[in-house]
Order: C-alpha cells, then sequence, then structure tokens
C-alpha cells in the first residue's frame, strides 16, 4: 500500500520529516485508518533526550509532518480525488503545538494517529496523538496551509 509521501511530486520529497528522497531524513510512512491517519515510526539510540527517553524534538517532527501529510490526504479526500491526480496539493506548516504529556520511552515503535479537526480554504488543522506501547506521551496540533508559490526554489 502507497503511503501519501510516496505520492509527494519530487520536487517537494525532501523534506527532513517525510521526503522519500531525504536519505538523511525520517521518511515518515502516513496512511488512512478509517477517519483517522496513522504514522508508526521507529526511533533509533541517536534520538535521546535522557538516556532510555525519546527527545522531544523527534515527537515535534513526526508530529508536524505526519499532519502536514494527513492535511493533504485530507484535501484529496474532500475533493473525492486520487492522490496522484493533479493539480498537488502541497502543504507546509504555519504553526505547531506539542505538548509532552509523560515521558516516551526509547523503546518501542511509536504510532502517531491524526484526525482533522478543519477544513477552510487553503487551511487544514489537523490533531495528533503520539503513543508508545499504547500509552499517550505527547499531543500537537497542526495548522497546515497550501504551499505559496515563494516556496518553489
Ligand atoms: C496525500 C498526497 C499528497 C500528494 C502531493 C502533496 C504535495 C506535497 C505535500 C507536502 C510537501 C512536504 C512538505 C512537508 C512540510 C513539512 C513541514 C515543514 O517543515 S514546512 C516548513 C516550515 N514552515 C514554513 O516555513 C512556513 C512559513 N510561512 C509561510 O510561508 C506563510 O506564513 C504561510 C504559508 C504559513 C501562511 O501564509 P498565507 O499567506 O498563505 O496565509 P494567510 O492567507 O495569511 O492565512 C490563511 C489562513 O491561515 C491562517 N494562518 C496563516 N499563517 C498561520 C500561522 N503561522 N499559524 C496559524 N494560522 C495561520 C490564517 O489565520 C488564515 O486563517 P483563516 O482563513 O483566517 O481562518
Amino acid at each position: 500500500m502507497q503511503a501519501f509521501q510516496d505520492f509527494y511530486p519530487e520536487n517537494v520529497a525532501h523534506c527532513y520529516g517525510c521526503g522519500r528522497l531525504n536519505a538523511d531524513g525520517h521518511q515518515i510512512k502516513t496512511f488512512w485508518d478509517g477517519d483517522e491517519t496513522v504514522t508508526r515510526f521507529q526511533p533509533k539510540p541517536e534520538h535521546t533526550a535522557i538516556p532510555g527517553f525519546v527527545y522531544g524534538g523527534l515527537l515535534a517532527s513526526l508530529i508536524d509532518c505526519h499532519c502536514t501529510g494527513t492535511a493533504a490526504a485530507a484535501m484529496y479526500r474532500a475533493e473525492n480525488r486520487a492522490m496522484d491526480s493533479l493539480p498537488a496539493f502541497r502543504f507546509v506548516t504555519g504553526s505547531l503545538q506539542v505538548s509532552y504529556l509523560k515521558p516516551t520511552p526509547l523503546g518501542p515503535q511509536l504510532e502517531i494517529r491524526g484526525r482533522v479537526k478543519e477544513i477552510k480554504g487553503r487551511k487544514v488543522v489537523v490533531e495528533a496523538t503520539l503513543y508508545a506501547e499504547g500509552v499517550a506521551t505527547a499531543r500537537g496540533e497542526v495548522v497546515a496551509l497550501q504551499m505559496p508559490d515563494s516556496f518553489t526554489a
């Protein structure tokens, strides 16, 4: 099954969090699960904050790209269009808010689940919860905006 990120056009597939063409990035993969979206990610030893626990910046990055990917997929769903159809939706982060609820253990695979809160014009608001072994350890919200032309290098 193809992930949302597998549909990103080549010129926007280099993001550190989600670009499949960034060999040094996280290359997250996000899928629909009913009305929710899900990403699973295995942190590595270098993603340490305090020994035994995951660095919060990594968790923010995972939530960020999970939510921008969800925003793009949600726009396709809202327009009843296939994800490889044109014009492509490209989203960037307007705001990213993260609450760290509990320390996140380094070891288990993490699961991020997202839900669309609002679609309004070029803006999509997505909320996400990050779980380690079924326990919610972080929660976030992203305001994603369709990418302006000024981002084109
Ligand atoms: C499923 C298949 C898909 C296939 C194809 C998909 C294509 C690929 C998709 C994805 C590519 C991968 C890329 C991932 C990216 C990862 C995340 C990043 O790291 S992104 C880098 C960090 N972010 C920036 O550098 C942004 C810098 N800021 C800007 O460029 C602008 O400020 C921008 C675009 C965020 C907003 O500017 P405006 O001019 O478009 O916005 P205005 O028209 O003023 O507002 C529209 C609405 O948005 C709200 N808004 C605007 N900025 C906001 C902000 N910063 N925070 C909260 N809300 C904001 C406003 O309040 C307004 O809402 P009201 O309509 O009134 O409800």
